[in-house]
């Protein structure tokens, strides 16, 4: 590939924010509500812990970022040298209509990483999350189902997101398969250097990382770096990563499992892969 033309995209579902480099989004944002443009939030203007929390998500979001058209998108990403390999990282993207058209008119030599975990337990770390920002937030079964226990809330993100061979299925209009590496949540943690080694595989780098940069960390409960880069002390993620998750009724588990075993089953084919969640 050129230069300029080494542009990585994580589309994580259970993101991993650790990996994730600059944030571009591509969904519409404040100032791009009635013109299909691209913002990016300056590295200057990164949130920061003064940076007000949104009212309804929580999140730190900053004000007016800078715009461009599509075309104009690779000037919104840091410069590479020879040999450098861009990373960009936003959980949304996979999930977001619009988006496999504008990173293929971008580029359509990017390679594509999803990191996906079983949706149930994905939609139990999501409702976490929310939980965690909004007290008082109704009980996850209640968000779940529709009436009661009727059928389940495809309305609802936390439900949504998991609906992989969807979302897929928008990607393979733009993106051949060959561009995408699928990695196992659950195995990151339970192999971080395994999954790890199929990304540096993928990204056609040299296995720098491996078994001896991780060392499991009983406290937490999570593999951790041995020592973090330019730092000789260990270091793992930040607390909102790994916390605990609330009790959800097992009959509640089960019913999701089995509204997502069909879907599951179809993104195994797609991906040839079985990430082993039925
Ligand atoms: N090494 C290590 N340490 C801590 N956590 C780890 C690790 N590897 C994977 N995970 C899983 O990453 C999940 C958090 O990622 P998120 O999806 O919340 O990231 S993001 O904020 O959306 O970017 C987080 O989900 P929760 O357990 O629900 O918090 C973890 O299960």
């Amino acid at each position: 590939m050129e230069k300029g033309e080494r542009l990585g995209y994580m589309l994580t579902c259970s993101a991993y924010s650790h990996l994730g480099i600059w944030t571009v989004p591509l969904a519409r944002g404040p100032c791009c509500d009635s013109r299909p443009m691209i913002c990016a939030r300056q590295p200057a203007s990164l949130p920061t812990p003064d940076t007000p929390l949104h009212p309804k998500t929580g999140s730190r979001k900053t004000a007016d970022p800078f715009c461009a058209q599509p075309e104009d998108s690779r000037s919104l990403m840091p410069r590479t040298l020879d040999g450098q390999i861009t990373m960009e990282k936003t959980p949304s993207y996979f999930v977001t209509r619009e988006v496999p058209r504008r990173i293929h008119s971008m580029s359509p030599d990017t390679k594509l990483i999803v990191v996906v975990r079983n949706p149930v337990t994905r939609a139990i770390s999501d409702y976490a999350q929310t939980l965690s920002k909004t007290p008082g937030l109704p009980s996850f079964r209640a968000l779940a189902f529709r009436h009661g226990l009727g059928p389940v809330d495809t309305a609802w993100s936390a439900v949504r997101i998991g609906l992989y061979a969807q979302h897929l299925g928008n990607w393979l209009h733009y993106f051949p398969l060959s561009r995408f590496l699928f990695v196992s949540g659950e195995r990151l943690v339970s192999d971080p250097a395994g999954e790890v080694g199929r990304v540096q595989d993928f990204l056609g780098l040299k296995r720098v990382v491996t078994d001896k940069h991780f060392y499991f960390n009983t406290t937490k409960g999570f593999p951790c770096l041995k020592k973090a880069p330019e730092s000789s002390r260990p270091r793992c993620l930040g607390k909102s990563k790994g916390r605990p998750h609330p009790r959800v009724p097992k009959a509640v588990v089960q019913r999701l499992q089995d509204f997502y075993r069909p879907f599951n089953l179809k993104f195994y084919q797609m991906t040839g892969q079985d990430f082993g969640w039925d």
